[in-house]
């Protein structure tokens, strides 16, 4: 490797099989073996670069993702990769892109909401994209009659789109249904009659989410045909007389269950590649603290770094495997549904609302950390880290507004205990509810820190803050003569109860995966260190919470801190295999701060001088500008 591997000492430091820790981070060897392939494909194709990105204009940066969409889709045909394998091939390409709504979210649409004959009809067009299709739900306005404004691939690309709008036969308002409308020709691409469409300009951030064609639709007397009304859920017949099968009406609103599901495993995705960057380069930068003429310290070492760096890496571990289990429970509630069972729908819509709101969060906050855990050159855009944060932080607004969906999660919860009182158990994520009154009383019964290692004791901490927090809330609300105007009032509160449910949830399901049988050398151990982090930096970050309902003493949240600290220290040695675990490619993480081989400074030394206003000695503008200037000071100081 050129220049040697300045982070080998590092990789030899780790007390675990890093290859077996691949595996349980891909979810299976399958998996792994999948992504390793396809990303080393993307890595070694110069069609695929993507460093000169912030360098260019709007236009060339759009072109550019078209040329990119279109190569890859003549690949994926090429090679006959499956839909697992095209899919990790857009991932890889890294590239927000038309093409992410069209599979994303039009696909998913017509699959969840159209009759078979429908499906029939629309899914294999899209799949051979003789039409490319986008979601178009939001409007500029308020209601769903004004304009639509924002869907991703309508600015310029999409010939199709499924359109949410209101319903209306016989002057009466049946609410918000979906269908799908052509917008532009097949042949020239022009939009059709009483359509206008385009892109609604420019978005935060140099380069990054402007590769995507967010647009703006209008219609004026634009007939849909009945049979483009996506009917599962409801029917029009040809005498225009409204019906609604014997499914939840909820169902409409299907596709933002699935999208939300896939945003949770995405986060795991931004936040370990934003941790990884910043732990390679905490461990090659170094700063201060020499003693007797040595080397400066590694900045990694420094308590403060670990204290804001390690719960990113863990909380990267911890929505993986979150975002594991939302795909089981969104598989289980599909095939369900399927069986006409919709008793896990609300539980669904409730995890995945909140799981999005909480990791998205979370993953927006920590690639903006790990951008200051890399001091100044984390503001390069050849960290990596300014990009992947302008492309991550609308994560916190788009498929729902995170404050939004907290409140969808607490009137869930309130619901869950309104109907304790009519004897109905709670189940899944919510079951321990039922144990609501053991709850509202027990005692953490810490005395060392030690002690918090035990999962029975997290858990039960974090349940009985999260039950106390949802009791109190629904006690308030039962003041509130109109209950309405009490879930205004309480909506602070309520939106804190909600985080408390959503961070049990998390750090259940990462003790869980530490009850399965998990292969090789030292992996359980460490991933053990990493439950143990998160669920501590949590506990300490919302020890508030935890003191203030009663759940731990003063006494027991100084132990915590005091279990967190040796926890940091475990994880130490470990650090950089943890992220080569993620087997990222160098041409993924996009960062000369986070390449695999540390050669951090040699890297960014050659690459300023590629940055175009290099290009001259003098720059464009000297002559014209400067120089008259300077002059004039010559002649004022003469005389
Ligand atoms: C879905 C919204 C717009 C509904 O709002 P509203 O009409 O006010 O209804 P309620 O909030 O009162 O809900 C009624 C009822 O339905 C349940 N429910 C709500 N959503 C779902 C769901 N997804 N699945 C199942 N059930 C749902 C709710 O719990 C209530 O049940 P009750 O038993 O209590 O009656 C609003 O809730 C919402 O979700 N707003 C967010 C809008 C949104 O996400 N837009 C996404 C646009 S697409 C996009 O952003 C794309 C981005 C690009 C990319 O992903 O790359
Ligand atoms: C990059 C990007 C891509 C997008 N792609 C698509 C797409 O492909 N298709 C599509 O249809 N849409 C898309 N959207 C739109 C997106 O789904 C919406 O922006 C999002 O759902 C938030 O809605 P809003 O913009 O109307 O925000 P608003 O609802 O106006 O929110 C503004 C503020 O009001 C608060 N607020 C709103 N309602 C309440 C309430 N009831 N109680 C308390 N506070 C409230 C919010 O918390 C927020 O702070 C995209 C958006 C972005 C940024």
């Amino acid at each position: 490797m050129e220049g040697g591997d300045h982070l080998a000492h590092e990789r030899k430091k780790a007390q675990f099989d890093v290859e077996a820790m691949k595996i349980v981070w891909a979810g299976s060897r399958h998996a792994f073996e999948v992504s390793d392939r396809i990303s080393k494909l993307v890595a070694s194709d110069p069609a695929f670069r993507k460093d000169n990105r912030p360098m260019l204009s709007r236009k060339e940066l759009f072109k550019n993702t078209l040329r990119k969409a279109a190569y890859a889709w003549k690949r994926i045909i090429e090679l006959r990769l499956s839909e697992e394998e095209a899919s990790k091939l857009r991932f890889y390409v890294d590239e927000p892109a038309f093409t992410d709504l069209h599979w994303g979210m039009f696909l998913p649409a017509i699959k969840g909401q159209g009759t078979e004959e429908q499906q029939q009809k629309w899914l294999p067009l899209a799949y051979k994209m003789q039409i490319i299709g986008c979601y178009a739900q939001t409007e500029l306005g308020h209601g769903s009659n004004s304009s639509k404004w924002w869907p991703g691939g309508l600015g310029k690309i999409s010939t199709h789109a499924v359109v949410y709008a209101r319903l209306i036969t016989d002057g009466q308002d049946h609410g918000v249904h979906g269908f799908i409308v052509q917008l532009r020709s097949l042949d020239d691409h022009s939009p059709l009659p009483g359509i206008t469409v385009g892109d609604i300009g420019m978005k935060f951030g140099n380069g990054a989410y402007n590769t995507m064609d967010n647009g703006v639709l209008r219609f004026d007397h634009v007939r849909i045909p009945r049979d483009q009304m996506l009917m599962k859920v409801s029917q029009v017949s040809r005498e225009g007389k409204y019906s609604q099968s014997n499914v939840p009406r909820q169902l409409v609103y299907g596709t933002m269950v699935f999208v939300r599901q896939t945003i949770v495993a995405d986060a795991s995705c931004a936040l370990s590649r934003a941790v990884c960057i910043a732990t390679r380069y905490s461990a090659v930068r170094r700063q201060f603290g020499s003693q007797n003429g040595g080397p400066e310290t590694q900045v990694i070492d420094y308590k403060t770094q670990q204290s804001r760096l390690f719960p990113l890496l863990a909380s990267a571990y911890a929505f993986r495997f979150v975002g594991e289990w939302l795909k089981w429970l969104y598989t289980d509630v599909t095939q369900r549904l399927q069986a006409n069972d919709f008793s896990t729908l609300p539980e669904a819509h409730a995890c995945t609302a909140g799981l999005k709101s909480l990791t998205t969060a979370a993953t927006a906050d920590g690639i903006e950390e790990c951008r200051k855990l890399c001091g100044g050159h984390g503001y390069l855009c050849s960290s990596g880290l300014p990009e992947l944060f302008a492309v991550y932080v609308p994560a916190c607004t788009y498929e729902g507004d995170n404050t939004v969906l907290l409140l969808q999660v607490a009137r869930f919860l309130v619901k869950t205990l309104s109907q304790l009182g009519s004897g109905k158990q709670p189940v899944g994520t919510t079951a321990y509810m039922g144990q609501v009154e053991h709850l509202m009383q027990c005692h953490c019964n810490v005395q060392k820190a030690e002690d918090w290692l035990k999962p029975a004791v997290i858990l039960e901490a974090f349940e009985a803050r999260s039950a106390r927090m949802s009791v109190a809330c629904a006690k308030n609300l039962s003041k509130f003569t109109n209950p309405e105007e009490g879930f205004a009032e309480l909506s602070g509160d309520l939106v804190e109860a909600a985080i408390a449910h959503c961070q049990l949830i998390i750090v259940s399901k990462f003790i869980e995966k530490l009850q399965q049988d998990i292969p090789g050398k030292g992996v359980k151990q460490q991933l053990g260190v990493l439950c143990n982090i998160y669920a501590l930096f949590l506990l300490h970050k919302h020890q508030g919470d935890f003191l203030s309902t009663g759940c731990i003493t003063p006494k027991q949240a100084y132990l915590a801190n005091e279990q967190l600290r040796a926890l940091y220290s475990q994880a130490r040695p470990n650090a950089i295999a943890l992220v080569d675990a993620f087997n990222y490619t160098d041409h993924y993480l996009g960062s000369i701060l986070g390449c695999y081989d540390g050669n951090v400074y040699p890297k960014l030394y050659e690459a300023a001088w590629k940055d175009p206003l290099n290009d001259s000695v003098v720059p464009d503008g000297y002559r014209e500008y400067i120089w008259p200037m300077l002059k004039q000071q010559l002649r004022t100081a003469r005389l």
